[in-house]
């Protein structure tokens, strides 16, 4: 079972390196692999069980966090509204892609962090407000999906990963709270 103490912090370099492509469909133990990491992230929303094992609230997980320098990431988005099921997110995703995003750019209002970050860093984290992703799933089955908003937050928070970025790079040192015109607030 995973827990914080599986979780790498920033100064690993494994966080910094760009993960590899996992074959196609999963093995045996990318397949476990992704079905810890998404068990760690609904066990994180547990009330009890993120009291008993100590767990900070996680909606994504990539597996660079856990020193497997793989291209596999974990979301689990609660849906905020019971009538919109859709609206959350809950997966595991191989070799996940943005194939295609939106001008529009987003941020959320109260910035970033990070699982694998022990401090806060103010300042906005502008992104894709939508993104059109490819991944595959634990089968071998090919998806395309579309997000938006929070969840397309959450999955380009977890590609960044893979591809050995972390949250505050995208940061602007001079002025990390200056909002360009247009960037949409997610609150
Ligand atoms: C860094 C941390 C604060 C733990 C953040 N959690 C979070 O946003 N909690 C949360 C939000 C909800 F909407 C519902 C809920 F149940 C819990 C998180 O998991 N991440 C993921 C991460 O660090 N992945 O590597 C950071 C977020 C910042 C923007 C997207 C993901
Ligand atoms: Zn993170």
């Amino acid at each position: 079972m995973i827990t914080m103490d599986d979780i790498i912090r920033e100064g690993h370099p494994t966080l910094r390196a760009v993960a590899k492509e996992v074959p196609i469909p999963p093995t045996a133990e990318d397949v476990e692999l992704g079905k810890e990491m998404l068990q760690f992230l609904k066990n994180s929303q547990d009330p009890e069980k993120a009291e008993e094992l100590q767990l900070r609230g996680g909606v994504g997980l990539a597996a660079p966090q856990l020193d497997v320098s793989k291209r596999i990431i974990a979301v689990h988005v609660p849906s905020v509204d019971p009538e919109k099921p859709e609206s959350g997110i809950s997966t595991v995703m191989y070799n996940p892609k943005v194939l295609s995003h939106s001008v529009q750019e987003a941020c959320l209002g109260e910035g970033e962090g990070c699982l694998s970050v022990d401090r806060e860093v103010p300042g906005y984290v502008v992104r894709a407000a939508r993104i059109t992703v490819s991944y595959f799933d634990a089968e071998g089955e090919k998806h395309k999906i579309r997000l938006k908003n929070y969840n397309a937050i959450v999955v380009q928070h977890e590609i960044d990963h893979i591809n050995g970025i972390m949250f505050y790079d995208h940061i602007d040192e001079k002025n990390p709270l200056q909002l360009k015109d247009g960037v949409l607030v997610i609150e």
